[in-house]
């Protein structure tokens, strides 16, 4: 045992679970007798207001291009770097959410390349002692087999500036507001077998960044980039030659580009006559998202030489125990632990779980106040909307509040081609309009009028008074009972009066439909449906068609 033990530490692709490599064997009948080894990557743009090493504030996409560039973000000589303290924190929670070792010293180091989108000709990055080491990312989700990545470190780094081309014009703009904003490299071993497990990865990866408020993760902003080494080689072999696809910016092109990477790589060993000396060139490799294939960008004898070396402008980045558990104990409730309560407590579906799960909202987490702010997210916002009392002096049935959410409010947030970040119904306000379906002052119809003119007109008025000035307040079949108190259910029509305006709108169309109401009085109730239908598009789903119904039938039975 101690000798497989050491085996493994000298070789890290042995010390994969045995058990897991079995079952990937078994599994994947897409590529049988091979073995497909992944490992990741991930940059992932720190959620903090300034830059990692100057005052400048970070931006959002589409800003005026130089907007937020301090002198030492252009690398002016003689400007030196300032280490922001709040980018340090949200890393480390990063890095305490999966697990890791966080040494009490680490320290920064520069890269060295030249490319126009980076002003001092070198990134400062952690190569040597990064923040944290030796994590652990178990992911357990639904549709694949539970499994576990270890984290090999998290380092903290610069990102860089934007470089773009016109090719009319054939001049080179470059925009500086990304310029040194903080990142966290990422970096799994090679502990992912397939495509799926790799495509889980990123996600639960995701998961963990929001929850924690660290990064937005938002792959089509560019806040969460991939790199994705693969190899492949045959079941009982030593493990093939990694190539690294750079830059994968969806889930949907990560799995893509491992699957085509799998076939090329196959198609380079199955071609080779002797198996000892061929195998596949180790390539820094780029995906064309049109024709989904991986294209060689440069080769391992063409690799850059980055000259690492420390940064003598920063000193070593010396962590106390004291600040490590403060933050250790500032830490949310995680992923996996959501996703458990969520089935647990509420009853919800998978499938409603993981839509709450992976929607794109982020915690705002204000460290320096010493206060983290409780959730903030859809899920958050989905307990209180349970949690709190209805306007009816009732709890909200979880499963009918997960079907507004996910349904109706995410729904129409998408077709507007907004995130839940952007939606500013409060949840007072979305829970007023659950109850005034549920109690059917409204009808389901109007409720969601209702909610798509709540979106597009943000107002803080409550619910009922917005549906009352639409005049959406569902038309109740009665008349308010002798009492005062509304009463939708009364035992029998002729216990009360139909209101007027339900009535005239009875009335009218069945005065414009008379062989309708003809056959009807004959006893053909199913042409019934053809007047209440015509009800309840003057009335412009306000009607219920239930009492609609019923007021119909009385009607023509009352006129026989
Ligand atoms: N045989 C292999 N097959 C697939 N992936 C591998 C293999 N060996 C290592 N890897 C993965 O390659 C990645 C190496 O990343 P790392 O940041 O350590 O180095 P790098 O890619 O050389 O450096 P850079 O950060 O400059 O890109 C890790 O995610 C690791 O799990
Ligand atoms: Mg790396
Ligand atoms: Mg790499």
């Amino acid at each position: 045992m101690l000798g497989h033990l050491r085996q493994c530490r000298a070789n890290p692709l042995c010390t994969r679970r045995l058990f897991h490599d079995i079952r990937a064997y078994k599994a994947d009948k897409r590529w049988p007798g091979w073995q497909v080894v992944i490992g990741i990557e991930t940059h992932a743009q720190i959620k903090s207001r300034h830059k990692l090493f100057s005052d400048s504030l970070t931006s959002d996409l589409g800003e005026p291009p130089n907007r937020h560039v301090s002198l030492f973000d252009a690398a002016f000589p003689g400007t030196l770097p300032r280490l922001n303290q709040k980018s340090v924190d949200l890393a480390l929670r990063t890095a305490l959410a999966l697990q890791c070792d966080i040494p009490s010293q680490s320290s920064f180091d520069r890269k060295h390349y030249f490319y126009s989108d980076l002003p001092a000709g070198y990134q400062i990055t952690q190569q040597y002692a990064p923040l944290a080491l030796n994590g652990r990312l178990t992911i357990d989700v639904p549709n694949i087999p539970s499994f576990a990545v270890r984290i090999k470190q998290v380092q903290l780094e610069q990102d860089t500036a934007k470089s773009t081309f016109d090719p009319r014009t054939r001049t080179a703009s470059i925009d500086l507001n990304r310029a040194g904003t903080g990142l966290m490299e990422i970096v799994s071993e090679p502990d992912l077998r397939s495509p799926e497990e790799a495509g889980a990865y990123v996600r639960m990866l995701q998961a963990v960044l929001r929850a924690v408020g660290s990064s937005d993760g938002n792959m089509e902003q560019g806040s969460l980039r991939c790199d994705v080494n693969v190899s492949v080689n045959r079941i009982g072999r030593p493990p093939g030659t990694r190539c690294e696809i750079k830059n994968l910016n969806s889930v949907r092109f990560i799995m893509a580009a491992i699957i085509h990477e799998v076939t090329r790589q196959r198609a380079i060993l199955d071609s080779a006559s002797d198996l000892e000396t061929v195998g596949v060139p180790q390539e820094t490799r780029g995906f064309d998202e049109h024709r989904f294939e991986t294209y060689k960008l440069r080769s391992k004898e063409d690799a850059p030489d980055y000259r690492y070396m420390p940064d003598p402008n920063l000193g070593v980045l010396r962590l106390t125990q004291d600040r490590i558990s403060q933050l250790r104990g500032t830490l949310p409730e995680l992923p996996w632990d959501t996703r458990k309560r969520l089935r647990g407590n509420y009853g919800l579906s998978e499938r409603d779980v993981e839509v709450l799960l992976n929607v794109d909202s982020v915690r705002e987490v204000k460290l320096d106040g010493e206060e983290v702010e409780g959730n903030s997210g859809a899920v958050a916002y989905f307990d209180r909307l349970c949690n709190e009392q209805g306007t009816n002096g009732r709890s909200r049935d979880p499963k009918v509040v997960v079907n507004w959410m996910t349904h109706e409010l995410l729904g129409q947030l998408s077709a507007r081609k907004q995130s839940f970040a952007d939606n500013q119904i409060s949840v007072q306000q979305m829970g007023e309009l659950i109850d005034l379906v549920q109690s059917k002052v409204i009808t389901g119809t109007s409720g969601k009028l209702l909610l798509r003119h709540m979106l597009a007109n943000p107002s803080p008025l409550r619910t009922q008074q917005i549906a009352e000035n639409l005049q959406l307040t569902a038309l109740s079949p009665f008349f308010p009972s002798s009492t005062g108190a509304r009463s939708t259910s009364p035992t029998s029509l002729q216990d009360t009066k139909p209101s007027p305006e339900l009535y005239g709108l009875c009335l009218d169309a069945i005065n414009a439909l008379p062989s309708e109401a003809a056959a009807v009085k004959n006893g053909n109730k199913n042409v019934l449906n053809k007047i209440v239908g015509r009800v309840m598009k003057e009335s412009r789903g306000r009607a219920d068609a239930k009492s609609v119904k019923a007021l119909v039938e009385e009607l023509l039975s009352v006129n026989e």
